[in-house]
Order: structure tokens, then C-alpha cells, then sequence
């Protein structure tokens, strides 16, 4: 297949580019960046690590996409994705949107959350919201990739939320993550001397991905009425870790909360669950894994779920070959490494 890359020069789309270039199925990979932009960029020149991928990037232009590939992976920010998709939408052109523009049905809490104008409804409409695991029932060429943070919590809650095993208010996430999840450009918050040794929980009660976790979980069980949810930058690389807090809905065994579990991910061949062994981070890094382990204090009667990835893999490019696969009738495990980077 040909495959397109917009923003290829920014973290998620320089992991998808590693990703593609070892996919079995995948035979050319071509690269797209600014409309009218500069004709002589290369990959090599903008991102040192690829030095020897001398491959032009080309100016955005969605007649000649469509023309030369089979399908397009689209990784620049949020707010900016949706002035772009429209003639790929309008044409039933396959994309796999890693941005959070099309991943809320309602444009209104779009707006309210990421505070910027939402995409046109007719857009959003066609769009599919592609958690990897638990595919919507509506068919669709346009996916909308989840959320780093999003897919953690969600792989975290999915068993227990939809065997109506939990008391429904009762939803508590403290989610940290790496600074690669701002992506490439420099902040404030991801200067050295900011973050190194330092660790700052921010957007409180604010982050984008309430909205997009309550969206799914209220597909799971339509009563859950909120979540309790906020996100803390740490000094790493890559790596989230979502830690969830709950009630149980009566008093269960631990067997019977292992068991829950193991009926929905023991066939997922990217969720590895640890039973009562909590994961870290770093036993994920750089790969598509999502690592769970779960545990029941019965004197506070809390469940605690510790789930595990890595933004730039499961939490974006790897869960975006994750979709590709899914989309094209691919094996589900093609271009994706199986085991983590470790030590
Ligand atoms: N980082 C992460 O862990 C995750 C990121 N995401 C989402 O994936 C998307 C990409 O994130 P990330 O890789 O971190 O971001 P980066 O900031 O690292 O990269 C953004 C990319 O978009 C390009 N770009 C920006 N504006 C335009 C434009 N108008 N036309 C064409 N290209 C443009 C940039 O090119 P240039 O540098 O030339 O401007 C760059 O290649 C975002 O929507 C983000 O929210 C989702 C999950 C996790
Ligand atoms: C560490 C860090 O800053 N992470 C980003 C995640 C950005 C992201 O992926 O945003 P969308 O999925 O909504 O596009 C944040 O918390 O906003």
C-alpha cells in the first residue's frame, strides 16, 4: 500500500514513520507538511535521528494525496486538523486522525473543551472513534484516534464499567505522563529546568479528555454521571500511567475481579494484564502495549487499576497501525514491535 504521513516531522508523526517503514503491507510512504510550505524540506534535515531518510516532505495538497496514496495518517494539532480534512471526508478518503478535532460527537462540547471552533457536523458525522479494543458499531473511513491519556483510563475501567461491577460516581483517575505527550515544540512546562525533578499536576478539572473518556464510558453504561480526573506531567520521555480509584458496585472476591478482566483481554493482543502485579511505565516503553494490574483493599472497600503506556505508541502512532490494520483487514499485529524497550 501507499501510505501518507501530514506531519511527519513531529513526535507522533516520526513514530509513525518508524512504524510504517517496517510494516510488511505498507510500499511507499510519502510525507506532507504545510500548505505552500517550502518544496525542499527532507525528513533527515528536520529530525537528525532520521539521518538517513532522505524523503522530500511535500507541501499539503489533499488532490495530490489522494491521488498517490491509499491512505493518510494525520498527525498535526488539534484545531488545525479540522480546516484540513474536509476534501478527504467529502471524498470517503481512508484517514487515521491522531488530533482530538473529530473524536467528540458534539461540537458544542468541543468547543467548550478544547476552545477552539468545532469541525462543521456533517464532518464530524462521518467520523468513527477508533479505540482499538472496543470498535464502534458504526462503519466509517474516517477514524478518530483516541487520546493518550483517553486510551489509558479507558483500557483501565472498560471491564468493570461494562459488567456494571462499580458504584457509578465513584470514578477517581490521577493520570501522569511524559513530556513527549505536548509533542515536539517547547513550552514553558517542558523546559529542562521547569520539569527535571519536578512534577506538576495541571489543566485541573480543565484537561480535554474528560469529555472524551465521558463519551465512551456513557456508551459502556449511560448512568455513570462523571469522573473525578486529572493529569500530572513527570520528568520521563514517554510513558503515561493512568492510576484509577473505585467502588466496587458489592463486595467481590479478588478471583472474580481477575476473572472480569481476563474474559476481555485475554484474546487482545496488546493488552497484557498483570492480575495483582502493578506495572510501570517503563515496562511498556516503545511499545503498543497497554500493561493492567489491579488491586482491592478490602478495609477502604477501593479498587485500585493501574494501567500503562506509552503515549507515542498505544497512546497515538501505535495505536493508529493498530487502526490501519483493523481498516485495511490487516493481521492485527503487523508493523508493530512485540515486545517493549527494556532496560
Ligand atoms: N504527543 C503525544 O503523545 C500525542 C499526540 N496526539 C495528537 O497527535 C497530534 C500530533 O501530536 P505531536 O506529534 O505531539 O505534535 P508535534 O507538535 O510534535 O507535531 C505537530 C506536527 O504537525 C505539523 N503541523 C503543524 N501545523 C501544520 C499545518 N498547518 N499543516 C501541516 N502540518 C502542520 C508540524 O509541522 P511543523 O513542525 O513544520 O510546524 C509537526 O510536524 C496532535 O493532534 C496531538 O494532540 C495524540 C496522542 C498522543
Ligand atoms: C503532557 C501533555 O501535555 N499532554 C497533552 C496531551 C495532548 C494530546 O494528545 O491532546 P489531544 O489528544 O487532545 O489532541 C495534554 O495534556 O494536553
Amino acid at each position: 500500500m501507499h501510505v501518507a504521513i501530514l506531519g511527519a516531522t513531529g513526535y507522533s508523526g516520526n513514530v509513525l514513520y518508524n512504524l510504517l517503514s517496517q510494516h510488511p503491507n505498507v510500499e511507499t510512504i510519502n510525507l506532507y507538511g504545510h500548505e505552500g510550505g517550502k518544496s525542499s524540506r527532507f525528513l533527515d534535515n528536520e529530525v537528525p535521528a532520521f539521518f538517513s531518510a532522505h524523503i522530500a516532505i511535500l507541501p499539503f495538497d489533499p488532490k495530490e494525496i489522494m491521488a498517490n496514496n491509499d491512505l493518510l495518517f494525520c498527525a498535526t494539532p488539534a484545531g488545525i486538523t479540522k480546516d484540513l480534512m474536509e476534501p478527504f471526508i467529502s471524498a470517503d478518503f481512508p484517514v487515521i486522525d491522531l488530533s482530538g478535532d473529530f473524536r467528540l460527537t458534539d461540537p458544542a462540547t468541543y468547543e467548550k473543551w478544547y476552545h477552539k471552533e468545532a469541525a462543521p457536523v456533517d464532518l464530524l458525522e462521518k467520523a468513527v472513534y477508533g479505540l482499538a479494543e472496543f470498535p464502534e458499531e458504526k462503519a466509517g473511513k474516517y477514524i478518530a484516534n483516541p487520546g493518550c491519556y483517553a486510551t489509558a483510563t479507558l483500557l483501565g475501567l472498560a471491564p468493570l464499567v461494562i459488567k456494571h461491577m462499580i458504584q457509578k460516581d465513584s470514578i477517581i483517575v490521577d493520570a501522569k505522563s511524559g513530556v513527549s505527550g505536548s509533542g515536539r515544540k517547547l513550552s514553558s512546562s517542558s523546559q529542562y529546568n521547569f520539569i527535571n525533578e519536578n512534577v506538576w499536576l495541571y489543566k485541573m478539572n480543565k484537561h480535554q479528555h474528560i469529555p472524551e473518556i465521558m463519551q465512551k464510558l456513557n456508551e459502556w453504561d449511560s448512568h455513570i454521571p462523571a469522573i473525578q480526573f486529572s493529569t500530572t506531567l513527570i520528568p520521563v520521555t514517554r510513558g503515561i500511567m493512568a492510576t484509577i480509584y473505585l467502588k466496587p458496585l458489592k463486595k467481590y472476591t479478588n478471583e472474580q475481579l481477575l476473572e472480569c478482566f481476563h474474559q476481555f483481554y485475554d484474546d487482545a493482543p496488546f493488552i497484557r494484564f498483570r492480575e495483582n502485579d502493578l506495572p510501570t511505565i517503563k515496562e511498556v516503553t516503545g511499545s503498543n502495549f497497554c500493561d493492567i494490574g489491579i488491586n482491592y483493599n478490602p478495609i477502604t472497600n477501593t479498587i485500585t487499576i493501574v494501567s500503562v503506556i506509552d503515549n507515542l505508541m498505544k497512546g497515538a502512532a501505535g495505536q493508529a497501525i493498530q487502526n490501519f490494520n483493523i481498516l485495511c483487514s490487516l493481521e492485527p499485529t503487523s508493523g508493530l514491535p512485540q515486545l517493549p524497550v527494556f532496560p
